[in-house]
């Protein structure tokens, strides 16, 4: 269930749990690979050890078991690997649009209350990921492992 939101399921149950995260993600870096904006980032491809972290990031947040905290460092890691990248703001965008499309490479569910769910986090954790790339202080060191929610469109129960 949702860490905060009872009687709803949460969207890592929704999504189809850790395997059909694992799909969007490798979805998505197939993308990357061969994306002019994005490749640069993972030079000679991206690894099963990144998919692998990157997928239980994305399980932790949207309600899922809370492995990247216990096993793979948690906020501060997730952070640290984005320091310095210098991200642009195209190169942001590309990277939210090519989730986007991943999700439905993957299958995911394709309502729109989950859809704008994983979009709202999209745009949240690129903007922030976008800042704490640029040089200089600024980044927010320590914080727990952001949870998501339905927000305000959960799915209706009449
Ligand atoms: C919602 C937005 C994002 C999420 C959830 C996310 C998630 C993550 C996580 C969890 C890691 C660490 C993996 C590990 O523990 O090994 C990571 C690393 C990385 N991310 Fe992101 N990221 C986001 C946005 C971005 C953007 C916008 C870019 C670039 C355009 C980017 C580029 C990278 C790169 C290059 C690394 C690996 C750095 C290295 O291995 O040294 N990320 N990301």
């Amino acid at each position: 269930m949702g860490v905060d939101e009872p009687g709803l399921p949460s969207l890592y149950d929704w999504a189809g749990g850790l395997v059909a995260l694992r799909r969007m993600i490798d979805c998505f870096y197939d993308r990357v690979e061969a994306d002019d904006a994005l490749s640069g980032f993972f030079p000679g491809g991206v690894t099963e050890h990144h998919r692998g972290h990157v997928t239980d990031w994305w399980a932790e947040v949207l309600g899922g078991p809370d492995t990247y905290t216990q096993r793979h460092g948690g906020y501060e890691s997730m952070l640290r690997h984005h320091l310095g990248l210098a991200i642009t703001p195209a190169q942001r965008h590309r990277f939210a649009t090519t989730m986007s499309l991943a999700a439905d490479d993957a299958e995911l569910p394709a309502d729109p209350e989950f859809r704008a769910a994983i979009i709202g986090y999209l745009e949240w954790g690129t903007r922030l990921a976008m800042e704490n790339s640029q040089p200089g202080p600024g980044a927010v060191e320590h914080a727990p492992t952001p949870r998501w929610g339905w927000g305000v469109a959960p799915p209706y129960q009449g």
